[in-house]
């Protein structure tokens, strides 16, 4: 079992713990196989930001196994309305994060297996990662046909993606870190990732949708527990390192000062969806008012995730148009966020007149207005 103390100071200085000497006369690799304890998608990506910024990688490499909860995992520079469809991941209780590594959107749940691997920047090395994680599931099934495609994806049978990859290169550390599917909820990572949206215009970074498919519909042995066991494995016997597992919580502050904060940088909707690059938004929605169905139209221009210019366009004889102006410019500076519709619909509310016809209305168009959040 390893104390805390000794992992800390092994992950923040130079150190040979729990390494082994090199076959044929090489320097001993120092290296540690660390796995999460945690199934929370924020605290895993912080342990990951804690070791990429504090961890002294010069002559050392980490492995860190982690699985999440369901939850929707974007790249940094994605935009979450485009890539995904925020209203099911709300009623279904689904998490959604945004990392720090480029590349498209994919679901995590407790049958995805996530690996990053951390070197030095110079010895950062994606295919020779890929490589290993193939070796590590032909010991277990030795006919699998998987392979590494020129996208850094591994796909089975020649067309199912089973892995997807994406990095972080800093100045010095770098990390590459994939997905593995062993038993996911398919159909759900389908239904996350369909974004309802239309009309939404960006230059953020679009997901490449391929079809997937779980290692354990392929061969019963390749459980979670036997892939992450295998790939231990392999990665020891690749970097000449112990192949103990250290088990990690990213919750405790002893062994990785400052976790909690990353933790929270990366719960907050600054972050999530705050880092979207602009987007503008024009679409139509249906209002079905008694007996009749009326047209809207909304414009929108959305910068650091705040609406910088709105227009809202409804029948003038449905709605008196100052009153439609009033929600437009009360949205102007405010989130793009069902929630700032929500507190601008009732301040408006508790200051109308008491015209049921007209509060109903309003109730009505901000609801659809929400929607599109
Ligand atoms: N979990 C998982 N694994 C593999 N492929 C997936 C997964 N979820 C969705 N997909 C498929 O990949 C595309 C997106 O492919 P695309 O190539 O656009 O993006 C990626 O692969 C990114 C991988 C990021 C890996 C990180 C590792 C730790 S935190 S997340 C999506 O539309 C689905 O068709």
């Amino acid at each position: 079992m390893a104390l805390p103390w000794a992992l800390r100071s092994c992950l923040q200085r130079p150190c040979v713990l729990r390494s082994r000497r090199a076959p044929l006369g090489g320097a001993a690799g120092a290296g540690l196989i660390l796995q999460s304890l945690s199934d929370d998608v924020y605290q895993n990506l912080a342990v990951e930001d804690w070791i990429h910024e504090q961890a002294s990688l010069e002559n050392r490499q980490v492995l860190f196994l982690w699985r999440n909860a369901p939850a929707v995992v974007v790249g940094r520079h994605q935009n979450p309305w485009q890539e995904c469809d925020l209203g099911l991941l709300r009623q279904k209780g689904i998490k959604l994060a945004r990392r720090r590594s480029g590349g498209g959107a994919v679901y995590h749940d407790l049958g995805n297996i996530n690996l990053t691997f951390f070197t030095s920047r110079k010895r950062y090395e994606r295919m020779d990662n890929l490589e290993l994680v193939v070796r590590a599931l032909r010991a277990l099934s030795p006919r699998l046909d998987v392979r590494v495609t020129d996208r850094y994806d591994i796909v089975l049978g020649g067309r199912y993606k089973i892995s997807g990859t994406a990095a972080k290169l800093g100045r010095t550390a770098a990390y590459h870190h994939c997905t593995l599917l062993c038993g996911a909820d398919k159909s759900l990572l389908s239904a996350v990732l369909k974004s309802p949206y239309q009309g939404l215009r960006s230059n953020a970074t679009a997901s490449v949708p391929s079809a997937v498919r779980n290692l354990l519909e392929e061969d019963p042995a390749l459980t979670c527990e036997r892939l992450l066991e295998a790939v231990a494995e392999e990665y020891a016997a690749r970097h000449h390192v112990d192949r103990h597992v250290t088990l990690i919580n990213p919750a405790d502050e002893a062994v990785l000062p400052g976790i909690h904060r990353k933790t929270k940088e990366l719960q907050t909707w600054e972050w999530v969806y705050g880092k979207t690059p602009k987007f503008s938004v024009s679409t139509y929605f249906d209002l079905t008012y008694e007996d009749s169905v009326l047209q809207v139209k909304v414009d929108m221009e959305v910068k650091h995730g705040k609406i910088e210019v709105c227009n809202i366009d409804v029948p003038e004889q449905w709605l008196p148009p100052g009153l439609c102006q009033e929600l437009a410019k009360s949205l102007t500076g405010s989130r793009f966020c069902p929630d700032e519709v929500t507190v601008l619909a009732s301040a408006w509310l508790r200051t109308c007149p008491r015209d049921d016809e007209l509060r109903h209305k309003w109730n009505l168009l901000c609801e659809n207005v929400r929607m599109l959040m």
